[in-house]
Parts: structure tokens; C-alpha cells; sequence
């Protein structure tokens, strides 16, 4: 399934970029300043808070709410940062980012399969603050590059791994967030006992963060204790009967 969406996604750039080639809009880019990263460092505890309606493996989550919406509530609730999917698989589109920046003063990570350094340009062009590098689909050369060329534009990289090979492999490129997925892409089940597994072999340079299956408080609270500086979580929230108490209970999870 991931090879099929990823078949997708070039066939999707192939189009964009003729339809809207770089040199385009490439003077209306202004850089960004990091405040992704600056966000989730300066606070003790970070929640990245998914604006997520639906996903490949189990389609609709939420129809009781717009990503906007969902935005607007994550940001009331005590969120540190946004996370917005713009990938058809997710019911995702690029102006999601720009719809959902109108809302919130929150910075805005770009969920996708980011693997063409032209949907960098593009993600800061619509706005996003940081984007998701999954070193599952990108070779060395490639992070190296992406990592290069969202620097230049002033956007962080969350960079996304499952596996113990793909932490080494990051840990050797200038990443600094790192996100740990608790979800197989092979089999998109998820179990945050991946978080604690590749824990011990994690660089004291890196900032942590745990994707992935994390349900509610408690499984923030046993994160949190082992040392991770925050969470990212879709469903947990958008599937809770009172999404802003749930955002509340895993935004003030300060152990
Ligand atoms: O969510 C999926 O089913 C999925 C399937 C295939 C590739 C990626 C997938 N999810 C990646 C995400 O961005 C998740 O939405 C994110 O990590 C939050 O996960 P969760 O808290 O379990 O909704």
C-alpha cells in the first residue's frame, strides 16, 4: 500500500510541476524563522495536535468536524503545534495549510510524503512551518538534500523513523527532531512499545518526539516519563468524545 501511494504521489508532482513549474512562485516564498522547532523547545512538554479526517487504513475518523475546526479547538485546549495532512489519502489538500493558518497562531507542520525537494518549496509557499521527512522512503542523499534545502527556506524537518537502521541512518545527517513512529508502514498497525525499544539508542542531541497510536493521557504520561519531549497524535484526539478535553489532558501531561 505504501509503494502504491508513493506510485501516486510522483504522478501527482509530475502534474503540479507543469501545471505550476517552481520558477512560478518561487519570488512569492518568504523563509520562515524556525519557529516549529523554537516552539517545541522552549516549552517542557510538546503536543502536536493532528488535524486528521481520515486515513488509509481505517478511512473516515471524523465527520463531526473540519481540519479548521479541529485547529480552532487544538489551539483553545493548550496545543504547542499543529500538524496538517495535505496527502489525498488523509482527505488532505495543500490549502489545508493556508485555510488552517487563517485560524491559529500555532506553527504548522506539513503532512505528506515529502519525496521532491519541489514540495518543499511548496509547502513553505503555502505556509507550513516544518514538514515530515520519512527516512523509510528516502535514501541518505536524499534527507542530506531535503534537510539542506528546508534550512535554506527557514522550515524544520520532523524526520519520521520505525526502525532501529533508519534512527542510525538519521542520527548520521543533520536532523534534529526526530519523530519516533509507532506505526509499521508495512502493516499500519501501532504500538508505542517501538517509542521505549529505540529509545536507549537515541543521540542526547536529538529532540524526541513519539508518533503514533497514542490513545490518551496515560500513554503520554509513560512517555513523558522515559524522556521524550513530546507527542504527536491524530486519532487519540479526533476520535475522543470531547476533543478538547482530550487535547487538554495530553497538552498539560507535565508528569
Ligand atoms: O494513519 C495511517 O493510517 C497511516 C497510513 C499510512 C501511512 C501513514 C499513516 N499515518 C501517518 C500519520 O501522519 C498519522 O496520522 C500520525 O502519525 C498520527 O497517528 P495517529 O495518532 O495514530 O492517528
Amino acid at each position: 500500500m505504501l509503494n502504491e501511494i508513493i506510485t501516486k504521489k510522483r504522478r501527482e508532482i509530475a502534474m503540479q510541476k507543469s501545471k505550476r513549474p517552481l520558477d512560478q512562485f518561487d519570488k512569492e516564498i518568504t523563509r520562515g524563522d524556525f519557529r516549529f522547532s523554537k516552539g517545541i523547545k522552549k516549552n517542557p512538554w510538546a503536543l502536536i495536535a493532528e488535524c486528521k479526517l481520515a486515513s488509509p487504513a481505517k478511512g473516515e475518523l471524523c465527520n463531526a468536524y473540519t481540519e479548521c475546526e479541529l485547529a480552532q479547538i487544538y489551539t483553545a485546549n493548550g496545543a504547542t503545534a499543529l500538524s496538517v495532512h495535505t496527502d489525498q489519502h488523509f482527505k488532505g489538500k495543500l490549502e489545508n495549510i493556508k485555510m488552517v493558518k487563517a485560524v491559529t497562531h500555532l506553527p504548522i507542520l506539513r503532512k505528506d510524503f515529502i519525496i521532491d525537494a519541489y514540495q518543499i518549496y511548496e509547502s513553505r509557499w503555502a505556509g507550513a512551518d516544518a514538514i515530515l521527512l520519512i527516512a523509510a522512503v528516502l535514501s541518505d542523499e536524499e534527507l542530506n538534500e531535503y534537510l539542506e534545502v528546508a534550512a535554506t527556506l527557514g522550515l524544520d524537518c520532523l524526520v519520521e523513523v520505525h526502525t532501529l537502521e533508519e534512527l542510525l541512518r538519521v542520527q548520521r545527517t543533520s536532523a534534529v527532531l526526530v519523530g519516533i513512529n509507532n506505526r509499521d508502514l508495512k502493516t499500519f498497525t501501532t504500538d508505542i512499545s517501538n517509542t521505549f525499544a529505540l529509545l536507549p539508542y537515541c543521540s542526547s542531541k536529538i529532540v524526541l518526539i513519539s508518533e503514533s497510536g497514542i490513545k490518551n493521557q496515560e500513554d503520554a504520561k509513560r512517555l513523558q516519563e522515559a524522556g521524550i519531549k513530546g507527542i504527536l497524535v491524530g486519532e487519540g484526539l479526533v476520535c475522543a468524545h470531547d476533543i478538547g478535553r482530550m487535547t487538554q489532558e495530553m497538552a498539560l501531561c507535565q508528569g
